[in-house]
């Protein structure tokens, strides 16, 4: 059995609301609510809106998942997680391709501000392979190895290094389980239910698929926002969940 923090199949669900429009976001936000278990808000939003925008998105009571997907030296990242610690995400993303020590200090750091600020510790989840990678590209950048053994390693350090959980494609879901263990969150994009377009995702699986092979976590957007009713699509992707 794995250890989830989620209880119903559609809590599952973190819907990726990457736009520049504060009030796009927090009307779809608030459209959502109920129907998914919390909002991604990523490079895109946050860059363009900043702490200000957050916090309007945050004040709809949605759960967030602030997606700023830190990868520099072990202080910069330190800084980048003081600096949005004061916000209370509930999770939080980071590269695990940083390595080990910067890892750790992110841990750390997220862990100090947490009880600095009384507010629950952000689950920190690294990174692994982005979904919109093959193994034609991961050639293409000198790594020889296959995606699967590549996130097989990334995850092993991610686990031993103090991170709450991962990032990955639902097609290395069972290879992360198998290298970590029930505890660890695994946040997975490249979800695409039947006969939605892939876009430029890769590795893809339908939503009940990647819960089926132990995804704690399914982060959606465009078969959601991009959805003649946006609604309607949260509901029918929570209805194909099985519930376990
Ligand atoms: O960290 C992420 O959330 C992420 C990692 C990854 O490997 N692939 C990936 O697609 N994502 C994010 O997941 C979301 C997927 O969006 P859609 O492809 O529209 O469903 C985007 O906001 C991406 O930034």
């Amino acid at each position: 059995m794995t250890s989830d923090l989620i209880m119903a199949p559609k809590d599952r669900i973190y819907c990726a609301l990457d736009s520049v429009n504060v009030d796009d976001v927090v009307s779809l936000a608030t459209r959502l609510k109920g129907h998914v278990g919390g909002i991604k808000l990523g490079l895109e939003f946050y860059c363009a809106n900043g702490a200000e925008g957050y916090k309007h998105v945050a004040a709809t009571g949605m759960p967030i998942f602030l997606d700023l997907k830190f990868h520099d030296i072990p202080n910069t990242v330190a800084g980048a997680i003081r600096a949005v610690a004061p916000l209370g995400p509930k999770i939080l993303t980071i590269h695990t391709q940083g390595g080990p020590e910067m890892m750790r200090r992110a841990s750390e750091t997220a862990a100090e501000q947490a009880e600095k600020y009384g507010l629950t510790k952000p689950l920190i989840a690294g990174v692994t392979i982005l979904t919109s990678l093959d193994h034609a590209d991961m050639l293409s950048i000198g790594v020889q190895d296959r995606v699967s053994d590549q996130v097989k390693r990334l995850a092993t350090l991610a686990h031993g290094n103090g991170l709450d959980g991962m990032v990955c494609s639902p097609m290395e879901i069972t290879i992360a389980r198998q290298a970590t263990d029930n505890e660890f969150q695994l946040v997975v994009p490249g979800i695409r239910p039947m006969g939605s377009a892939k876009g430029d995702q890769k590795r893809v699986m339908t939503p009940a698929e990647a819960v089926e092979a132990g995804a704690n976590i399914l982060v959606i957007g465009r078969p959601i926002t991009q959805a003649k009713d946006p609604v309607a699509a949260a509901k029918a992707i929570a209805a194909s969940l099985v519930s376990d």
